[in-house]
């Protein structure tokens, strides 16, 4: 399996089309790891649903026999009325009678321990979920193969809870029918045989089928993404502007209606042959049942069999044929279902190649030399272009560097090497000499704060979007109030009626719109929740008016006057203010300097500088 976890797609269609039934059977092997999962969800509930389905396992061979054994005593209490007693029978009446109500109730009970439990793994799993996906690098998220992966994972979620009484009802079939032949067994061996020749055909055209459903689903991943993508611009509060602004409606319903149609037409298509060849085979255990049926009223008449013999055995085999048919229609979707938990364990299978090392050096505090850039060079795994090459440069503790540069220069990117979002390709970056690989992942994070220019804008509270930037002391009220104060939000959020209680965005109760200018400021905040002794700001000021990105600035200066620093921003009055500016060009160092410095050089700063100012004038 390579990083992003995708043996799948590297296996070809036609390997596919030649998977052996006993691939299909080995899909089964996920069932036990399932089982372990619901083991952990809840011991309790699952030890009572194996108890209480192992009960009603027994229930239809105690039925039916008992059933025989009422037959059989009416039959000789009306051959000889007079010499014999009625009281066994009604004994064996009152049985059966508490047997039927005992086979209700547990019904009900199973039922509803299915229920419990099987809210319980869905959420277990969407939590694992959660939790493994936030352990993952950021450049696994830029893979579609792994998106496919992550939704196929969370499709489980929700097909789980049926899963999991599927595979149950399935283990309580097997044992059922384990009873029911046993009884057979015991008055004629060759009726199994002829219940397997009946069966087993339509097993296999059953296998075949599933096999067939899993892979048009699985084909279909990516483009119901495309689907759910479609639904979600089509009907959302976020789009809505757009969408009525360029007219897009019809464009995204025609988009909508080729890609659903053709997941109609290809469902249409195999589930009709499905039907046929299942009506066939159904045809043929029918046949099979019917022949059985001869044979012991044969035997019956004959008076090898008893009436109740008779009735338990055209019963039991009824019934077994019946068991028998739902565990090959269940069997299309547990397979299936094993299948797709394939494709969870996969999910979880994908490793972080980002990690801490065993034993991390001791973070320095403070830094004393900063970062040092060692022709660092850095591409995105999707792309064969290098977004950053042959980088030296150091950016100093306490020094406030700005990066400059067109857009698609690298600033981003470098950036995010420097929050060890991602390693470089070639090259190291040193912190006070050290490879930032060798220092403690989570301590790295808590040392350095970013605010990238497309911060999320949460559908929460003031103050809980503020929290974001230091989440482990969501309750520190002044904390929070103090970071707004720095980030120049505290007018903004006095000024909304409920405050630092007040939800943002539209999508709950009572949430209210802010503007770009002042979405931004509450995220600003963000970079003030922790003592990050190097803080970066990527662009976050680009809808601020040119007033207040200045004041911000200032201010951001003068609250890291300790601090490391660098800023992002493509307005010049903001980067002046900085001790160096690095300019970038193509991924490459094109100058470093102080503003001074740079405009004497007449270099690309300077050029960049002039075109802007000429703007103004
Ligand atoms: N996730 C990504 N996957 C692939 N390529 C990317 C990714 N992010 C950025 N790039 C590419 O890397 C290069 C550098 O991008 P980067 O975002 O660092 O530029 P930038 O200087 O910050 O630009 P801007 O001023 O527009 O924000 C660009 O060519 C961009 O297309």
């Amino acid at each position: 399996m390579n990083k992003y976890g995708s043996t799948h797609k590297k296996r070809s269609r036609a390997a596919e089309d030649k998977m052996t039934f006993r691939e299909r059977l080995a899909a089964l092997s996920n069932i036990p790891a399932f089982f372990r999962m619901v083991w952990q969800t809840n011991r309790s509930l699952t030890i009572g649903n194996g108890v209480l389905r192992i009960s009603q396992s027994a229930m239809p061979l105690s039925l039916l026999y008992v059933g025989k054994l009422i037959i059989d005593e009416v039959v000789l209490i009306s051959k000889d009325h007079a010499h014999h007693s009625t009281q066994f029978l009604w004994q064996l009446v009152a049985l059966e009678f508490g047997l039927a109500i005992l086979s209700d109730a547990l019904s009900r009970a199973i039922t509803l321990i299915d229920s419990l439990l099987g809210d319980l793994v869905a959420n277990h799993t969407s939590v694992k979920i959660m939790e493994h996906a936030a352990s993952l690098d950021l450049d696994q998220f830029e893979d579609s193969e792994f998106y496919d992966k992550l939704e196929r994972a969370r499709q489980q979620t929700i097909g789980r809870t049926i899963l999991l009484s599927q595979i149950f009802s399935q283990v309580q079939d097997l044992i059922t029918m384990g009873f029911l032949a046993a009884g057979l067994i015991v008055f004629n061996p060759w009726l199994i045989l002829l219940l397997l020749v009946a069966v087993i055909p339509a097993f296999l055209n059953e296998s075949h089928f599933n096999h067939l459903h899993y892979r048009l689903t699985w084909g279909q991943t990516s483009d119901r993404r495309e689907l759910d993508y479609i639904r979600y611009l089509g009907a959302s509060d976020e789009t809505a502007k757009e969408v009525k602004v360029f007219d897009l409606s019809d464009f995204l319903v025609q988009r909508f209606r080729v890609i659903s149609d053709k997941f109609y037409s290809d469902k249409k298509n195999l589930e009709s042959r499905h039907a046929i060849w299942g009506t066939l085979f159904a045809l043929l255990g029918s046949a099979g049942y019917y022949a059985a049926y001869v044979i012991i009223i044969l035997q019956t008449v004959t008076g090898v069999l008893s009436i109740g013999s008779l009735a338990f055995l055209a019963g039991s085999f009824r019934q077994l044929r019946t068991t028998f048919q739902g565990i090959l229609i269940r069997f299309s979707s547990v397979t299936q279902g094993a299948m797709y938990l394939k494709d969870l364990f996969d999910f979880f299978e994908i490793q972080p190649q980002m990690r801490s090392p065993q034993h991390p050096r001791p973070f320095p505090h403070p830094i004393r030399q900063g970062f040092s850039f060692e022709n660092v060079g850095f591409k995105y795994h999707n792309s064969d272009k290098w977004a950053i090459r042959h980088l030296n440069f150091t950016l100093h503790a306490g020094e406030k560097l700005a990066l400059v540069g067109e857009n698609g220069a690298g600033k981003t990117t470098l950036v995010k090497l420097l929050a060890r979002l991602y390693d470089p390709v070639e090259g190291r970056i040193l912190l006070d000499g050290v490879d930032l690989r060798e220092y403690d992942l989570s301590e790295l994070r808590t040392q350095v704060g970013v605010i990238f220019q497309d911060y999320q804008r949460y559908q929460m509270t003031v103050s809980q979007n503020i929290a974001v930037g230091n989440i482990t002391h969501s309750h520190d009220h002044n904390l929070i109030q103090d970071a707004a104060r720095q980030s120049l939000a505290e007018p903004l959020i006095e000024k909304m009626p409920l405050g630092y209680e007040q939800m943002l965005g539209r999508r709950f109760n009572q949430g209210i719109d802010l503007s770009g200018g002042e979405w931004q400021k509450i995220a600003l905040a963000r970079a003030y929740m922790k003592d990050a002794q190097l803080l970066i700001l990527d662009e976050p000021t680009s809808a601020l008016d040119a007033r207040a990105e200045y004041n911000v600035f200032l201010r951001f200066a003068d609250l890291t006057r300790d601090k490391t620093a660098v800023l992002i921003s493509h307005r010049f009055s903001t980067v002046r203010m900085a001790n160096r500016i690095l300019v970038l060009e193509k991924g490459q160092l094109a100058e470093i300097g102080s503003h001074e410095e740079l405009l004497k050089r007449r270099g690309k700063y300077a050029e960049l500088f002039e075109l802007q100012a000429a703007g103004y004038k």
